[in-house]
């Protein structure tokens, strides 16, 4: 059978860009569909518009608490429809690269919803008028269609904000209600408390991001952006009503909180039901895509990569596997992706960063009597001068018998570019004794991980 693409992508962000391009650069004939803006989560609702907020509400915070430095301010006045603006602006202009890029490389776009009509063969949805706009074929079709916000199941739910609407925001509001205790509610938590917005947080547990290394979640309960910030914990929500303008909150326990807004942020969940895959049925892991290690799912003309499937779910991890999705079905290389010591970063302010083992994760693999924890936490010398006394943290999880680092975690601010390359010391197999003969470099908050002795 002859089919007008080699490759169809559905979905047009960070794995399925990185596919497509991959594989047109080897002189494949590529479609790709997207039913929103070119970028996917990352460039229009997720990394790119939230790490630029992250920026304005460090400047926010620095300029607050400079006065020692001798930097005397009268008051700075934010106004959030000025930020919400150039961030709208901003990811437009890489939406417009991604799309220049494709047109480059002849890659067909197609916009619209993708929806499978046979295990070969996609017709494209008008988004606006739901009319059928076009058929398409292809040998290989690559589902890349991502995540979407996980809704409760409670009366007046829709209501409340995702963080997709945060990004459609005109201004920010007075209080706010974060539902959650993981990355996304707490990046918020901290970008809007820091530039004024009275924050609650609502987590169902004792802490914030649970599954990270214990240090890391107190240093960020102890920290002056959340010791700002009411955090309501072992608590549940259990319906929102509109009260006057603002909402109302009751929880489980029959308490009521009154806000401006609610933000929940209770998890992603992958966004297959537009695709009309019951007919192929395709193999399940859960909620997610089955797939081997070739990103191949239990039907072999079809591939997924990114949030869909059972792995981090972060922008490099899905580019990744678009790109050597792309290697091995277009250009017969043998390559797989991995997945070990995977850097993870939460841009709280100041921001969490870890690689590899957390401290209980590393004494129930290898039992507590072979593991070694060097740790320090101190005032770095850049808030010398501030009233802001954030403390940062840095821990080393080591396996005494063989001295292998199995995990570095980092509180404090810059700690994300550190771990970067922290990671890449890990790939390695670095041993303690590798960071102990490092030449530190001083002054750093960094140095303290060549420096730590037990
Ligand atoms: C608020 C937020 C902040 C984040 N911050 C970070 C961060 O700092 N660092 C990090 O590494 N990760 C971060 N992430 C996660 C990261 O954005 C995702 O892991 C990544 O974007 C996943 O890429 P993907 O290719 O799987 O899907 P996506 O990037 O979600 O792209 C999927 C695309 O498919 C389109 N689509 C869906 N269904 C169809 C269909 N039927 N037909 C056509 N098109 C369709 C969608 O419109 C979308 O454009 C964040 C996520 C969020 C929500
Ligand atoms: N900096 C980054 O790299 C970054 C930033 C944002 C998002 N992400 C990615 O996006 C994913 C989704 O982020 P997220 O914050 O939505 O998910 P998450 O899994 O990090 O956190 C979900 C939170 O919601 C809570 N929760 C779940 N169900 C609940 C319920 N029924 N009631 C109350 N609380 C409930 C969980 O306990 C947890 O605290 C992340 O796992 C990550 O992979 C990454």
């Amino acid at each position: 059978m002859e089919f007008e693409f080699d490759l169809i992508v559905v979905g047009a962000g960070s794995g399925g860009l990185a596919a497509a391009k991959r594989a047109a650069s080897y002189g494949a004939k590529v479609a790709i569909i997207e039913a929103n803006q070119i970028g996917g989560t990352c460039v229009i609702r997720g990394c790119v518009p939230k790490k630029l907020m992250v920026y304005a509400a460090k400047s926010k915070k620095n300029m607050d608490s400079s006065e020692g430095y001798g930097l005397k301010n009268e008051g700075i006045n934010f106004e959030s429809n000025i930020l919400l603006k150039n961030v709208r602006e901003e990811v437009s202009r890489l939406s417009n690269l991604h799309r220049n890029s494709l047109k480059k490389l002849n890659i067909t776009i197609f916009e619209g919803l993708g929806r499978f009509i046979t295990q070969n063969e996609l017709e494209i949805i008008c988004s606006n008028t739901k009319k059928i706009k076009n058929k398409i074929s292809s040998k290989k079709i690559l589902i890349s269609v991502g995540g979407k916000p996980k809704k409760l199941n409670i009366p007046g739910i829709d209501l409340a904000w995702t963080s997709d609407d945060i990004f459609e925001l005109e201004k920010f509001p007075k209080s706010l209600l974060i539902v959650g205790g993981g990355y996304i509610a707490c990046e918020f938590a901290s970008i809007f408390r820091n530039l004024g917005t009275e924050v609650t947080q609502l987590i169902r547990g004792k802490h914030l991001l649970n599954g990270f290394d214990e240090d890391l979640s107190l240093c960020l309960e102890e920290s002056p952006t959340f010791t700002d910030i009411k955090i309501i914990s072992n608590a549940q929500l259990k319906s929102i009503d509109r009260v006057n303008g603002n909402l109302e909150s009751t929880l489980e326990s029959g308490d009521k909180l009154l806000t401006n807004n609610i933000l929940i942020a209770t998890g992603r969940e992958p966004n297959l039901l537009p695709l009309n895959l019951d007919f192929l049925n395709l193999k399940m892991d859960g909620q997610y895509l089955d797939v081997d290690e070739l990103n191949q799912t239990s039907n072999a003309n079809i591939f997924a990569v990114g949030d869909i499937i059972n792995k981090p779910n972060l922008t490099p991890v899905a580019i990744e596997q678009g790109r050597v999705f792309s290697d091995n079905f277009f250009n017969d290389q043998k390559r797989k992706v991995n997945y070990e010591y995977i850097p993870k970063a939460v841009f709280t302010i100041p921001e969490i960063s870890t690689v590899g083992l957390s401290e209980k994760r590393a004494k129930e693999i290898y039992s507590e009597k072979n593991i070694k924890i060097f740790k320090c936490k101190f005032t770095p010398m850049s808030n010398t001068f501030k009233k802001n006394k954030s403390k940062c943290m840095l821990k080393i999880v080591v396996h005494k018998l063989t001295d292998k680092v199995l995990g570095c975690h980092m509180f404090g601010e810059t700690s994300s570019e550190i771990i970067q390359m922290v990671s890449v010391s890990l790939n390695a197999g670095i041993t303690k004794k590798d960071f102990d003969i490092t030449m530190a470099l001083h002054p750093t908050i960094s140095e303290e991980f060549v420096t730590m002795y037990g």
